[in-house]
């Protein structure tokens, strides 16, 4: 099914923001944001440079405390919740934060990833034996991210693009409802782009994907909606096709609206 066919039924909201709001010392890096993240659904959040996007991801996963505003995860008020506390509630963020061990193989990092959710802290002193019992799911989030072949490779020997699906792969073993991905495609080769797209896609039909991305061709092939930011504020939103026509986001992108 296409993107634009998807759109055609709303599926329930797991994420708001209403009226989110930063500002650093008199400066207001985001202001009056509104954001409503769907279930099943792939939401981008462009702009360029500056325009405060990292700023949002910080304020969503709480590693920043708004200024103003108010967000919901799931139906619960998390706008003073700690970001520890959002992750284990189910919204967990990729990248910026890898939990990728670059010693450990594939396999070695999706079983450390998978004791997480027990609540445990990575036990290091444990042999990576006591973690037999989780290969049956390791292996079953493996196989859905196209990695098995890989299951015995170290994960400094990976390919650019395919490190990428082993830090989802690790962020996938807490089972988020919803999954912000901080520019996956940033440093990809082509085909590279074209293996994580299909996999955020694929990832996508269980769960709500919010991503700051800055190739655009990538956010029309897999994105239902975007929102665009230009200077804190939301300038365009809707789906690819009408937000790229819209006169004020052609503005910012180009400086001109030809
Ligand atoms: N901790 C901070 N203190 C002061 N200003 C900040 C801070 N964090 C961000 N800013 C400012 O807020 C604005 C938005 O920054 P932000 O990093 O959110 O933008 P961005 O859209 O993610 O940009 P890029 O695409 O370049 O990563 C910028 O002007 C930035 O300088």
């Amino acid at each position: 099914m296409t993107a634009s066919a998807q759109t055609q039924s709303q599926p329930r909201v797991v994420l708001t923001a209403r009226g989110l709001g930063k500002t650093f010392g008199g400066f207001a890096a985001v202001s009056n944001v509104n954001l409503d993240v769907h279930h099943a659904r792939i939401h981008a959040l462009i702009g360029p440079n500056g325009a405060g996007k990292t700023t949002v991801f910080n304020l969503l996963t709480k590693f920043l405390q708004p200024t103003t505003g108010k967000i919901t995860l799931l139906g619960t008020d998390i706008t003073h919740t700690k970001p520890d506390k959002v992750a284990r509630m189910g919204m967990v963020r990729s990248f910026q934060i890898s939990a990728v061990f670059p010693h450990l193989t594939v396999l070695e990092n999706v079983k450390v990833a998978l004791q997480r959710p027990a609540g445990l802290a990575v036990q290091f002193w444990l042999p990576l034996s006591s973690l037999d019992r989780l290969n049956g799911r390791a292996e079953t989030l493996i196989d859905d991210l196209g990695l098995t072949e890989y299951r015995d490779t170290r994960a400094a020997d990976l390919s650019y693009g395919r490190k990428r699906v082993l830090e989802i792969a690790t962020t996938l073993a807490l089972d988020p409802e919803v999954l912000l991905l901080d520019e996956p495609m940033a440093g990809m080769g082509q085909e590279d782009v074209r293996m994580v797209a299909d996999i955020i896609r694929e990832v996508a039909r269980h769960r709500a994907v919010l991503m700051v991305e800055h190739n655009l061709s990538v956010v029309a092939d897999i994105c239902h909606h975007v929102t665009v930011l230009q200077r804190g504020e939301i300038i365009g939103e809707g789906d690819y096709a009408s937000v790229s026509q819209d006169h004020r986001v052609r503005t910012a992108y180009m400086g001109t609206e030809d």
